[in-house]
């Protein structure tokens, strides 16, 4: 077993937290090894000014880190499983997905107490297309507005008044001890979360099959069979954040039920389906959604998106 293992993170603090949370997993289970970390800026991180729409998407935050495990100065990278972009493949792999925290939308404002309360006309920051065409069906009196940025400029933005609220993910802010932001938890109901919110993959070379074993133990058999049925639905519908998209499932008495939705950015027409079965077909019932999803007509909503904008 080598000696020492270096995890890349991004800078953020919440990518940080992240690293930091792999580094002490591994390093409780392996005392003998020195884990350390290599903070790394990305792109994405570099221009979080301008929607990230329009200027390459998620792969930006996953890049600078995957140079770092090509050329050795890193083993693994730690990312947000939602960042990491479902068409992942060699020489990279997602070896290991953690447990996952809330993977739920939190609702944060100074004023309110709860979405249902906001008046008409109300301004909510969010900068996600899958929150605004959910929040535009069930709160169509509301008006969004973007919102970027890491989580503490994003919340200095609504401590600034320019807006009466504003949507985070839950598991974000619990991470860096946020959680008292928080006025309410959205139902997944009201804002099905994205494929991976909450969850924390881990990236290495897919050559690296000792260090693939090393990592299995940090692993959740559950969260993974719920990312993989998620993250099916996404790449079979050519899913990025440029797309109102959200892929959510959870377990029950072994039971795995998926949950897809695709929407117009205006929330007008939204798409929903869903399936069930054993852990063991996850990606059989990803492939089962998106197609019930595609069969009603979302394939022509995600087509429209990706056109060209002027
Ligand atoms: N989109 C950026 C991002 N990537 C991961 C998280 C939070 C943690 C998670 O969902 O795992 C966030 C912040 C947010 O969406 O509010």
């Amino acid at each position: 077993m080598s000696e020492r293992l270096v995890i890349a993170t991004r800078a953020s603090r919440l990518a940080l937290w992240q690293a930091e949370h792999v580094q002490v997993r591994l390093q409780a289970l392996y005392p003998n090894v020195q884990v350390d970390l290599l903070k790394l800026s990305t792109r994405g991180d570099e221009i979080l000014d301008r929607s990230l729409s329009k200027v390459g998407g998620k792969g930006l935050f996953v890049k600078e880190l995957e140079l770092a495990l090509l050329d050795g100065r890193a083993d693994l990278a730690v990312h947000s499983l939602k960042d990491v972009p479902v068409d992942l493949q060699e020489p990279f792999e997602l070896s290991t997905i953690l447990a996952r925290a809330d993977c739920r939308d939190a609702f944060v404002s100074n004023r309110y107490a709860r979405i249902a309360e906001l008046p008409a006309g109300a301004i909510v920051g969010t900068s996600s297309l899958r929150r605004e065409a959910q929040l535009r069906s069930r709160f169509p009196h509301l008006q969004i507005e973007p919102l970027r940025g890491n989580l503490d400029t994003r919340l200095s933005k609504l401590d600034n008044d320019q807006y009466a609220a504003i949507i985070l993910a839950a598991a974000g802010l619990d991470r860096l001890g946020l959680a008292h932001r928080i006025k309410h938890h959205i139902d997944v109901e009201d804002s099905l979360p994205a494929a991976g919110q909450g969850a924390l993959g881990i990236e290495i070379l897919a050559s690296r099959m000792a260090l693939r074993s090393l990592l299995q133990p940090i692993g959740c058999e559950v969260t993974t069979a719920c990312a993989i049925a998620e993250r099916t639905v996404s790449k079979m519908l050519g899913g990025s954040c440029q797309v109102p998209l959200a892929a959510y499932a959870r377990v029950d008495d072994g039971v795995l039920r998926l949950r897809g939705l695709v929407a117009t950015p205006t929330g007008r027409s939204i798409y929903r389906a869903e399936a069930c079965g054993g852990l063991g077909i996850a990606v059989e019932l990803g492939e089962q959604v998106a197609s019930e999803l595609i069969s009603q007509g979302a394939d022509k909503i995600l087509a429209a998106l990706s056109e060209p904008q002027a």
